[in-house]
């Protein structure tokens, strides 16, 4: 098996004014600046007001930067959207693409996210490209179907361990309090690492994470399960000493 260097990363979502933001960012990169060597990477996502404020505060420090969501296109006449060459001209390295927010409030379709993904490695970033059946999907027993499905068409064939990350999300785990238990999120994670093992010659390189009411209680538990290489963590980025604890449960 490959060495997959775990990743935790934050989504701020839409939160975070500026003095919010910032002070979160500071906070992060201070802890990692003085820590030293860590135990994985660290992404956090601001909302696009504040990926350049934050990449500022952030530079030189292991604090990785990241967009919520690009345009497929690389510029023109899209009212309110965000090209991934401009995530990266303002310092960002790492985009979210797919998220089931984008996918329930935007209707975005796997077809769209395989395109915002290809717009990322475009523009040089690393798309973290998220799936994840809802809770009606589960109780129909189509949870592996559903998560397939959408990694066959979400990810595009340049992807490769180097610019791509999963993030597997069940829906009705997100800010929810509820977390999938260990011995359903090691089955997805399995179906997910069999699929691009299948697909891509460098698949057991992927990091593929999980997120989901994530938080400092469940952590160490989750990021244990064989092929969970990371959390995509909500809520509990929002807070420094939270987020951190997290940091500090990758082994
Ligand atoms: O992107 C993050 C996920 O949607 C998880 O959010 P949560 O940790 O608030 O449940």
């Amino acid at each position: 098996m490959s060495q997959r260097r775990s990743l935790i990363a934050g989504n701020w979502k839409m939160n975070c004014l500026r003095a919010d933001g910032l002070a979160i960012a500071r906070g992060l990169a201070e802890r990692a600046k003085t820590k030293g060597e860590l135990a994985c990477d660290i992404l956090v996502c601001p909302p696009a007001t504040l990926v350049s404020d934050v990449a500022g505060v952030t530079t030189g420090s292991a604090v990785n930067v990241g967009g919520q969501d690009c345009h497929v296109a690389v510029n023109g006449a899209h009212t309110g959207d965000i090209a991934a060459p401009m995530l990266a001209d303002i310092g960002a390295t790492y985009v979210l693409v797919g998220h089931s927010e984008r996918r329930a409030d935007h209707g975005e379709s796997s077809t769209v996210i395989r395109q915002k993904a290809m717009a990322a490695h475009d523009a040089g970033l690393i798309a973290v490209v998220c799936v994840g059946e809802t809770e009606q999907e589960r109780d129909l027993d189509a949870t592996l179907a559903v998560v397939n499905g959408q990694i066959a068409v979400s990810i595009p064939e340049g992807a490769s361990a180097v610019n791509t990350v999963v993030a597997y999300e069940p829906v009705w785990a997100i800010g929810t309090g509820r977390t999938a238990s260990v011995a359903e999120v090691a089955e997805v994670h399995a179906a997910i690492r069999a699929e691009l093992t299948a697909r891509f010659d460098d698949g057991d390189g992927f990091r593929i994470l999980y997120g989901g009411s994530v938080k400092p209680s469940n952590a160490a538990e989750l990021l244990a399960v064989p092929n969970v290489d990371g959390a995509l963590v909500g809520g509990a980025s929002l807070k420094v000493d939270d987020f951190w604890q997290i940091i500090e449960s990758c082994a």
